[in-house]
């Protein structure tokens, strides 16, 4: 898929957070790493509507996000930074069924690719419990089995492992490697992306380096280390 920013800047509450952007994202394993505050997750919600632009405009293979946000939603799956945030219906197998249903799928169909999906996460035993109940790692796994289960064409996920013990992070690191989707993964465990094609670093809405994982984490922590905090 290509993902292309074209100028694209974003104004909330009369100031600027992210600052005319122009990228073009093609590789299959993109980074995007940054200081608490520096628009990652603006940058990420630009890619599916979820934020529009207030200045120029964001593409998904042509698509318009601003004109054809549904469109694009439908092949750019988001896993949020707070996983209760995505779910909509109390049990974990309902909430997935969710994005089956609005894919056409028959009963039978979807829970059939429900069971398989938590299979492959090893997370099987999720499937009847209620998900505001779950605890915050576990609703992270559940929320990244709602999102591959309606495999879609890439997925943009924002802080996938911020809740997740060992276990589940080497899960989701090893998940990461097999996806065939293009991914966007926004992060602070920036071991995660050491094997990417492409890192952004950003700060203060903007992306101050764009390079392959070594040379861009490198920038990035000796940047901290300049601002004055430990190694990042
Ligand atoms: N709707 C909004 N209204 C006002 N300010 C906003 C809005 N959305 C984001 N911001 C501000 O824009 C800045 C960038 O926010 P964003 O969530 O994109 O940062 P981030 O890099 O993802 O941060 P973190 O690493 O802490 O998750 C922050 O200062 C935030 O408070």
């Amino acid at each position: 898929m290509l993902i292309e920013f074209e100028q694209a800047g974003v104004e909330a509450a009369g100031r600027p957070i992210l600052q005319q952007i122009s990228l073009r994202l093609v590789e299959s394993r993109v980074g995007v790493v940054g200081l608490n505050g520096a628009g990652k997750s603006t940058l990420a919600r630009l890619v599916n509507g979820l934020v529009l632009p207030t200045t120029g405009s964001v593409r998904v293979d042509g698509l318009d996000t601003r004109s054809q946000a549904g469109t694009v939603r439908r092949r750019v799956g988001f896993m949020f930074q707070n996983p209760a945030d995505q779910i909509v219906f109390p049990i974990v197998r309902e909430d997935m069924a969710f994005g089956l249903q609005r894919l056409g799928l028959t009963r039978a169909e979807q829970a059939q690719r429900i069971d398989a999906q938590l299979a492959a996460l090893g997370l099987s035993a999720l499937a009847e419990r209620p998900a505001h109940a779950l605890s915050g790692g576990e609703q992270q796994m559940a929320a990244l089995a709602a999102v591959l289960v309606c495999a879609p064409e890439a997925i943009v996920f924002d802080e996938p492992t911020n809740q997740l013990d060992l276990l589940n992070r080497e899960r989701l690191r090893a998940v990461l490697k097999t996806l065939p989707q293009q991914l966007l993964v926004l992060t602070h465990d920036l071991p995660l992306l050491d094997d990417f094609d492409r890192v952004l670093v950003m700060e203060q809405g903007k992306v101050v380096a764009d390079d392959a994982p070594a040379a861009a984490l490198d920038w990035y922590r000796r940047r901290c280390a300049t601002l004055g905090g430990a190694p990042c």
